[in-house]
């Protein structure tokens, strides 16, 4: 049998680890590091993908059996832990707001899985037996006795289930099965891992462990409430049901938005309702073909995008208006890249259509270049050619509307308690906080305690957009609301709580979180620092605005730009034009998280406070090359670091000494570079590694040392390695970062 680490066989194919470690994801087989063990029917499979036929160096046999049999099944442990994970998962944040269903998941989970059930069952029979011993008559607690005597005393019974967080330490582990930690430890090494009681196990880990011992193990996954934008109630699939698309109008200046938003109003609302006095509340619904939709009021892509600033996705839809008469215009491109920055779709509205000069089919040509193309022209953007003014084409943009919602598959849970969007808020006089939310998941009542922003408060009324008094407001529902304690931000998500206590500390805890983040500045793409940023937040992607004094240079800006090649690294440049940076620029920074390019043009006055902050990173260039190689830059140190093993000395065991507490001493001898306590070692015995770890103890005489160099005497002891003998070389080696190019 064969065994190989991940680094001996990238050796030998003269390949890099990082290298064999992705060739072994694309035949879905994940391992650890460099260091992990990989078995004879990967090394096969491996071989037969990198299409090279000589096999491996042969390698010591004995463990390999258990190891290869323990790797396959943690495979098939896996498939299932992570089937297991996502129920587990789902169970966690369910149970916390509804215990019950907890309940009965649980027992569906135990049937799934024949194995834990059976295990657990016998466990159960065994807490049935107990329990009946318990209840106590003298009899009954002599034959326990009895049967105390028989059986050898036991530390402690082991539990049928247990749960942790994020990961348990060996110890950690050990204490919760009530198993001596030398046990599991053994247990992990006829797994094929080496662990010290202090060490950190995965719950890929913890589960074969327990699975082992038939004890049923649930990952607790703490979820941060006090995170409502990120704090979402899982659904049940078959809880789902279409729900109305959410729509915004933009477009450039004048070319009708308002008036379109209006006709589409009337055309539609006054339909069904009777002497429909509407209602300005920031939105409104309109019902067509028995399909509602609802359209927000406020048309403009910067109202749009300053909300997606504050982290709120609303619009499923974006109409962008155009002007038959006037064509393309700077704010249409604008609105182009807000959209497609915010990865929703767009109907073309060609406006005006009635007007004299009027030429659809210009707008059209005008859009090919922005990859807005009809599909009568081989594309598949919706064009729809309408004058808002005389209603015309009304009835085609909404039936558009739908077929485009319909692919979308828009859903939620009514059953659900809500959660959704601030769409607009204000104070009035007499009625206090005035807010209309667009309810995006199940259903607001009133009476409902819930927490936006940072206020909190009971909804007392809601008014929907025709003026009238509901009770409730289900899924893309826009609804004013009074009750809360504080005026919230357009943008502001809302969470409904059962309890009005937990939402009033969550209302709390976020206010002062908000305290503490205006302090200090919040994390947006800064070139500066961006390698610190990478580390943290894993960013792939610079994405960059590109403004210029002409279109020249915009273009050369940006091509340059997208000319820039660094693996793992793209440059998405998300909008371009022609002039001062303006407001809405930032805005779409903001949001967007991107950095501002300008070459020979600067900030206006809003765009320079806002950019402040928001904290947007401005940078102003009058020569391009110093522009991209500026972006070059920060670029290259957005890399993972990669590292490479360097071997920093050697020592030469000249005698060992076995000691019963501590395990096999090496007296050793550096014969070249140093030993450092904290290297990784492998032990080499003629010329092939027999184990590779980690120091455990290195000592100069009696005292320990940090490092030890050339032509001096020291004793080694390795971690979970005892079998050192004379004449073997001990390697030191330490991971170095090194730069890429
Ligand atoms: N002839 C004609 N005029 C229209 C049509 N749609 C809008 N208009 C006119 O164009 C002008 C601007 O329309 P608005 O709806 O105010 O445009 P807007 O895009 O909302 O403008 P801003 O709010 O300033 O961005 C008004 O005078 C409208 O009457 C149309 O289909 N045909």
């Amino acid at each position: 049998m064969k065994k190989m680490r991940i680094y001996e066989y990238a050796k030998e194919h003269n390949l890099s680890s990082k290298e064999v470690i992705q060739e072994l994801k694309q035949l879905d087989i994940e391992v650890a590091n460099h260091m992990s063990t990989i078995s004879e029917n990967t090394i096969r499979q491996l071989d037969n993908r990198l299409n090279k036929g000589q096999a491996p160096k042969q390698q010591s046999e004995q463990p390999e059996k258990k190891k290869e049999a323990a790797s396959d099944q943690k495979q098939n442990k896996k498939q299932q832990s992570s089937n297991q994970n996502n129920q587990n998962n789902q169970k966690s944040t369910q149970s916390k707001d509804k215990p019950n269903q907890s309940k009965n998941q649980n027992q569906s989970k135990q049937q799934n899985n024949p194995n834990h059930s059976k295990k657990n069952n016998k466990n159960n029979n065994r807490n049935n037996n107990r329990n009946q011993n318990n209840k106590g008559s003298r009899n009954q607690r002599n034959q326990n006795n009895n049967q105390k005597q028989q059986q050898p005393p036991k530390k402690q019974e082991m539990p049928s289930k247990i749960t942790y967080q994020g990961s348990l330490t060996v110890g950690e582990l050990s204490e919760k099965l009530g198993k001596d930690s030398s046990e599991i430890i053994k247990k992990l090494m006829m797994l094929g891992v080496m662990a010290t009681i202090n060490q950190q196990l995965d719950s890929e880990t913890i589960e074969l462990i327990c699975d082992d011992y038939g004890v049923e193990v649930e990952e607790e996954i703490v979820v941060d409430k006090t995170d409502l934008e990120n704090y979402i109630v899982e659904d049940n699939e078959e809880d789902l049901i279409v729900r109305p698309a959410v729509v915004t109008i933009m477009g450039h200046v004048d070319h009708g938005k308002t008036t379109l938003l209006d006709s589409i109003r009337h055309t539609k609302v006054t339909e069904g309702e009777a002497g429909g006095i509407t209602q300005h509340i920031g939105a409104y619904q309109i019902e067509s073909n028995n399909k509602k939709i609802t359209f927000l009021d406020t048309p403009g892509h910067a109202a749009f995008t300053s909300m997606r600033s504050r982290g709120a996705q609303v619009t499923d839809i974006a109409i962008l208006v155009v002007a038959a008469d006037d064509g393309v215009m700077p704010q249409t491109v604008e609105a182009i890249n807000h959209a497609k920055a915010a990865e929703v779709p767009i109907i073309i509205a060609v406006n005006k259509i009635d007007k004299e000069g009027a030429d659809p089919s210009r707008v059209m040509q005008e859009l090919t270049e922005y990859e807005l193309v009809p599909e009568d022209w081989g594309g598949d953007t919706i064009f729809v050619p309408l004058s808002a003014l005389q209603g015309e084409g009304i009835d085609d943009l909404v039936e558009m509307i739908n077929l485009v919602a319909e692919v979308e598959e828009l859903k939620a849970n009514p059953e659900q308690t809500a959660s959704g969007t601030v769409i607009e808020a204000q104070l009035e006089k007499g009625r206090g906080s005035v807010a209309t939310f667009l309810v995006q998941n199940g259903t607001l009542k009133i009476g409902d305690s819930l927490v936006v922003g940072t206020t909190y408060g009971r909804v007392r009324a809601m008014v929907n957009d025709l003026g009238k008094r509901v009770t409730e407001a289900g899924p893309s529902t826009p609804v004013e609301v009074t009750g809360l304690n504080g005026v919230p931000h357009a943008g502001d998500r809302f969470v409904v709580f059962t309890d009005e206590k937990q939402a009033k500390q969550i209302a709390d805890l976020r206010s002062q979180k908000q305290v503490e983040e205006d302090r200090g500045s919040s994390a947006k793409v800064n070139l500066d620092d961006l390698f610190e940023q990478i580390k943290q937040g894993e960013m792939k992607e610079i994405n960059v605005i590109v403004k210029a004094d002409v279109q020249g240079s915009v273009e050369a800006v940006a091509a340059s730009l997208q000319k820039i090649e660094v693996e793992g690294v793209n440059i998405k440049i998300i909008h371009t034009g022609v002039g001062a940076i303006t407001e809405s620029d930032i805005i779409l920074a903001a949001a967007s998280n991107a950095v501002v390019i300008g070459f020979n043009v600067r900030p206006d006055g809003n765009a320079k406070r806002t950019a402040e902050t928001e904290n947007i990173d401005i940078r102003l260039h009058r020569v391009i090359y110093k522009a991209i190689e500026e972006i070059e830059a920060a670029m290259k140190g957005m890399l993972d670091p990669e590292y490479e093993e360097k071997v920093i000395g050697q020592a030469e065991v000249r005698e060992t000494f076995k000691v019963s507490k501590i395990g096999t001493i090496a007296g050793s001898y550096v014969i070249e570079g140093k030993i450092s306590r904290n290297a990784g070692v492998r032990i080499i015995r003629n010329g092939v590694v027999q184990f590779e770890g980690e120091i455990d103890t290195l000592k100069r005489f009696k005292d320990d040392a940090k490092e030890v160099q050339t032509n001096y005497e020291c004793g080694i002891t390795i971690k979970n390695f005892n079998d050192i003998k004379e004449g073997d070389i001990i390697e030191a080696f330490v991971m170095e970062e090194i730069e890429r190019t």
